[in-house]
């Protein structure tokens, strides 16, 4: 294992939470709960990390009603919570539903002083989830850089099955993917395998913030990760609400880089599609 413990490291919250289903006021509150417990946690964090689709959780049939308009509700408290709490936060996503009519499943990013630094839109839609019925499919990927300097890269959930948007990502420069997640069993093999992949090929930190708890039919399972460059799991959350947290040290992006050369041995023209 690498090691290269710096005095100060980037502190990451995941908030794993449960949703309720349908009901964005009672899920707000309770989202708003439990960050101001991270935040007031012993490890005081730079980054809260939401799940996906926290506002609404997947009650598509009703997603035109229920989505946030313009994400205005979203923002207009997530903002200040990020400005008086100097803390980043990447609230996970929500149902959003945006000028042309269609809803998307987007991520909002916060910076410390609450000023909105990104926003990304599900490219890859769930088709076991009926999500490409009800949402509408984002049209680009998303990178942003965070309060300290780091270059993070945007992915929901599903993304994480298209190793192409992660590597595509660390191309453009990202050292960090963020992945906001509803995840359900039986696929937990899936999900800690995926993601630690994605760590280990593209040598960058992998933050994952999956919901608990039972929706209709699915089995939410937690276990929200925080992985660093070199595949190994910093954090790991059981099956129940809590809050995870661990430590980022960006410095360790490079020297893993630096240890396999795999950036630099890339052989592009080989790859057609
Ligand atoms: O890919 C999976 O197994 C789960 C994906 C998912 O639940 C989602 O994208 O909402």
């Amino acid at each position: 294992m690498l090691t290269n413990h710096k005095a100060h490291p980037f502190n990451v919250a995941l908030v794993q939470a449960h949703i309720e289903l349908g009901n964005p006021a009672v899920n707000r509150n309770h989202m708003r709960t439990l960050m101001e417990q991270a935040v007031t946690g012993a490890q005081k964090p730079d980054l809260i990390v939401l799940p996906e689709m926290w506002n609404t959780g997947y009650a598509l049939d009703h997603i035109q009603e229920l989505a946030d308009e313009g994400g205005a509700e979203t923002r207009a408290w997530i903002a200040p919570f990020a400005a008086t709490h100097q803390v980043n936060v990447v609230a996970g996503s929500i149902a959003e539903k945006k000028s042309d009519g269609h809803v998307y499943n987007t991520m909002l990013v916060f910076d410390q002083t609450g000023a909105e630094v990104a926003s990304y839109s599900k490219i890859h839609l769930f088709r076991l989830m009926e999500e490409e019925k009800y949402l509408h499919p984002g049209g680009e990927k998303v990178l942003f850089t965070l309060d300290g300097g780091i270059q993070a890269g945007a992915s929901i959930c599903y993304d994480i099955r298209f190793p192409e948007l992660a590597r595509s990502l660390a191309l453009s420069g990202a050292n960090l993917l963020i992945v906001p997640a509803e995840w359900p069993h039986p696929r937990l093999h899936h999900w800690r395998t995926l993601l630690t992949a994605r760590a280990i090929e593209n040598q960058m930190y992998v933050i994952a913030c999956n919901r608990v708890g039972r929706s209709g039919d699915a089995d939410f399972f937690g276990h929200s990760l925080i992985i660093d460059p070199w595949g190994e799991i910093i954090a790991e959350g059981g099956e129940q609400e809590e809050i995870i947290t661990g430590g980022l040290e960006p410095a360790l992006v490079q020297d893993v880089r630096g240890r396999i050369p795999v950036f630099e041995d890339r052989r592009p023209s080989m790859y057609d599609r």
